[in-house]
């Protein structure tokens, strides 16, 4: 690598006047001031490789449910997690760095800092959803990788839990830890051999798939061709990725999920299932019209995390294993509903900050950690003993046989890297299917406290610091008395305020009793930001 081919592949990048964050989901923004940042954050996976001894890091290029205009840009570390935190300071001062010198001179900075060799040659694969912008910035990606002598391998457009996946795959392989084939054929081998395993002699029907016409349609279509058609069968929709003003509009996890109701595109048959996804498929929920009134009825994040808990707690339970730790980890969006239900059932919950770093965390505690934010980004990570465990223990009955032939599939089906809406909708539809559960019964399991999410404009967000996993303000000081005093005049309420990491808002949350005292509620605590 010369200082000359970096200067001179980066003057093609110019920096806009602008200052930029890795946030809770990388660089997010309008599309037209990122390819600064995305060829800098090509330099910055290529460092990253190297510090991991030449492993391969993912840089998915997305911005999930943002409008069309914007994309973004997030990397991945070599186990297919997020990007250690530590890291995002140095993302972000690399994007902010003045000029191409300046790029260049903090990039041999932290070479020094961290000792890189520059013997070891970096491996950096990527992937981007259907944005019109997606193209332009993965050039930009290319020539920053180009630059400084990068291994690279593209994907084209896959989604983001793909890359993970994929990431992981390349870093395990030929390891007595091999997580799959390094490919999306293997990707979607893996997830159907597992599924059509469990779902053997059962079938579930249909269930219709709203894909936000985002890369989750192409992706389903693809993985459907896998799956034996006589367990289900799986009406896509939403999903022109073609005309690309459709991506996530009136569509798609975050449109149901905030808006509480259908999307426009769909005209609901009583008791049939339906599923959202966003639009780089890292997301899904569920939902329904009951029988008696076709009322809309969500099932969210909260609602697949105790699904899924309940019934791995019940194979385990079958398998004969014994001391294996369940827990499931929530932030302060999950219903209070939820969480009652989840305690009642005497399994531990954890309250996390918001983003799903924090919530993988957490769930790394337990041999097995259910994690889901309430919008539908989740998974189910079993740990290397759980693992171990699962695959050698010897049944000693036909029944534990086939809860631990179960128990190995579903470690198989989920994807353990980050959350999967795929892994996650096979996952919903094997336990429904072993339930024999139509999506009311699901939904019996507790009732959700009506709630609201609002958002709110101020002047600066950053006045807004939290404790206690999000739930209470510090500062401004004296307005979690307001909110108290105001959450003390409601039934069974609860409300927090939080500055979002990805927009610059701040975030409203309000759940009561009734549907109106939620709405009040929200409303009354937005009315204190003014
Ligand atoms: C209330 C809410 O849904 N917040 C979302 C949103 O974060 P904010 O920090 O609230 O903007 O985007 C994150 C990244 O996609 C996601 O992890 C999180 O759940
Ligand atoms: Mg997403």
């Amino acid at each position: 690598m010369s200082q000359e081919a970096v200067i001179a592949a980066s003057k093609a990048y110019p920096k806009p006047a602008q200052t930029f964050q890795y946030g809770t989901a990388g660089f997010r923004m309008k599309a037209d001031l990122l390819p600064s940042v995305v060829f800098r954050v090509g330099l910055l996976a290529a460092l990253r490789s190297r510090y991991k001894n030449g492993q391969v890091i993912g840089v998915m290029i997305t911005a999930s449910h943002n409008p069309p205009a914007d994309n973004g840009v997030k990397l991945i570390d070599p186990m297919g997690e997020m990007l250690e935190s530590s890291w995002e300071a140095y993302g972000t001062a690399l994007a902010n760095a003045e000029d191409d010198q300046a790029v260049y001179d903090y990039y041999t900075h932290l070479e020094q800092k961290f000792n890189i060799k520059s013997s070891v040659t970096p491996q950096v694969i990527y992937g981007s959803d259907t944005r019109e912008s997606s193209p332009a910035l993965v050039q930009a990606l290319k020539d920053a990788l180009d630059a400084v002598g990068v291994k690279s391998q593209a994907f084209g457009a896959v989604t983001t839990p793909q890359l993970h996946y994929l990431v992981r795959c390349l870093n395990t392989e030929g390891t007595d830890h091999a997580y799959g084939k390094p490919t999306l054929e293997g990707y979607y081998s893996k997830l159907s051999t597992a599924f059509n395993h469990l779902m053997t002699n059962r079938s579930n029907g249909s269930v219709t798939v709203d894909c936000a016409n985002g890369v989750g349609g192409p992706a389903l279509r693809e993985l459907q061709k896998h799956l034996n058609p006589d367990s289900i069968t799986i009406i896509v929709t939403n999903d022109d990725t073609e005309t690309f003003s459709k991506l996530n509009s009136q569509s798609g996890a975050d449109y149901v999920k905030t808006n509480q109701r259908l999307p426009p595109s769909v005209t609901a048959q009583p008791l049939a299932r339906y599923a959202s996804l966003d639009g780089d498929a890292d997301r899904i929920v569920y939902y329904y019209v009951d029988a008696k009134t076709s009322t809309f009825h969500l099932l969210d994040g909260d609602k697949i995390a105790t699904l899924a808990a309940s019934f791995i707690g019940d194979l385990v339970h079958h398998s004969g294993i014994t001391d294996f730790s369940i827990g499931v980890v929530q932030t302060a969006y999950a219903n209070g509903s939820s969480t009652a239900y989840i305690e009642k059932q005497g399994l531990p919950t954890v309250c996390t900050p918001t983003g799903v770093k924090h919530l993988h965390h957490a769930a790394l505690a337990y041999d097995c950690g259910v994690y889901f934010e309430a919008n539908g980004h989740g998974t189910v990570l079993f740990s290397p003993s759980a693992l171990q465990r699962i695959f050698t223990h010897e049944p000693e009955s036909p029944a534990q046989a086939t809860a631990i032939t179960h128990l190995k599939n579903i470690t198989e089906l989920i994807n353990q890297t980050v959350g999967d809406a795929l892994s996650d909708l096979l996952l919903v539809e094997v336990i429904l299917a072993h339930k024999a559960w139509t999506p009311d019964l699901w939904d019996a399991c507790y009732t959700d406290l009506p709630n609201r999410l609002e958002k709110a404009e101020v002047v600066d967000r950053n006045a807004f610091k939290t404790t206690d996993a999000e739930r209470k303000l510090t500062h401004p000081a004296g307005l979690q008395d307001q909110i108290d005093a105001l959450v003390g005049k409601y039934d069974q309420a609860r409300s927090f305020v939080r500055p979002s990491g990805t927009e610059n808002v701040v975030r409203v949350y309000a759940e009561a009793a009734t549907r109106t005292q939620a709405d009040e509620l929200a409303q009354k605590v937005k009315a204190l930001l003014r």
